[in-house]
């Protein structure tokens, strides 16, 4: 096979999870853009169709879901439908997340609950009923878990204790699943993004340039965009010797 050929994802079914906006948003539509029919889901279905709405616009494949990833009988469900409408799940991105700041003396307990059962609940419970779907119907596939450098560094000045603890879990639950699910034919991987501009990080507002931008090897930010060929890689044949790893985007930020 070509080289550019290992990275289609022709044929195969892609669930991205929080894929209304921000990075989810942009992962979808380079999933569909390498030839994926997309399964977008949101925690409304107004905002799933909407989405996959302008996906289609596009010209690509794409319906949208509503999925509340801390809502393990929805996902089990939804991971259903999207299976039986798309002839299976072959790529789950496992991308909804929340960041609530606080510091760790004044945080409530809430935020410590709700950001491990978004975070951390969220991605076991989807990759659970992915893979149980993979090896019910014998065929394989890809997770790629949206982690993040929080997972080895500690952001600054906003402290999020809840935060960096769910994506050092998310790495490490990425390794285990894919020591566990290798023999099946799943390969589970993540990526480490450093600062990404989205709504939920307005990192080019001038208060975020000194502690997130400037340390930067490359002083800047990084764009969804930017994050989409390397999970369109993570979910396809270009990475078919892959599993477990951890895959940094971060413009140098960790490397200091
Ligand atoms: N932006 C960054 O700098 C950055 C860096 C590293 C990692 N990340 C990670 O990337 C992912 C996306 O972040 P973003 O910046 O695009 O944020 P965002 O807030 O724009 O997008 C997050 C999405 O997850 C959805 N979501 C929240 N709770 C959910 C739930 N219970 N069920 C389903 N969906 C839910 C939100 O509705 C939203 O659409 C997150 O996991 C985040 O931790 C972001
Ligand atoms: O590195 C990351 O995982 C992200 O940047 C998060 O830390 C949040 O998006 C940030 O807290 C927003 O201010």
């Amino acid at each position: 096979m070509a080289v550019l050929d290992t990275f289609s994802l022709a044929g195969r079914t892609a669930l991205v999870t929080g894929a209304s906006r921000g990075i989810g948003r942009g992962l979808a539509q380079a999933l569909g853009e390498a030839g994926a029919q997309v399964a977008l889901t949101a925690t409304t279905l107004e905002a799933a169709q909407a989405a996959a709405d302008e996906l289609r616009a596009l010209g690509l494949a794409a319906h949208g879901y509503e999925l509340d990833v801390t809502d393990r009988e929805q996902v089990d469900d939804v991971v259903a439908q999207v299976g039986r409408e798309g002839g299976g799940v072959d790529v789950l991105v496992n991308n909804a997340g929340i960041s609530i700041g606080g510091a760790a003396l004044e945080i409530e307990d809430d935020v410590w609950h709700r950001t491990l059962a978004t975070n951390l609940d969220g991605v076991w419970y989807c990759s659970r009923a992915v893979a149980r779907q993979m090896v019910t119907d014998g065929r394989g596939g890809a997770i790629v878990n949206v982690g993040s450098m929080s997972a080895q560094i500690v952001n600054r000045p906003r402290w999020q204790p809840a935060y960096l603890a769910s994506k050092a879990a998310v790495h490490q639950l990425t390794k285990g699943l894919a020591a566990e699910w290798a023999p099946h034919g799943i390969r589970v991987n993540a990526i480490a993004p450093g600062y990404i501009l989205t709504e939920a990080s307005p990192v080019d507002q001038p208060e975020y340039y000194d502690d997130c931008v400037a340390p930067a090897a490359m002083k800047r930010w990084g764009t969804p965009a930017e994050l989409g060929p390397v999970v369109v890689m993570l979910a396809s044949e270009a990475s078919s010797f892959m599993t477990g790893a951890v895959v940094t985007v971060d413009g140098g930020y960790t490397l200091f």
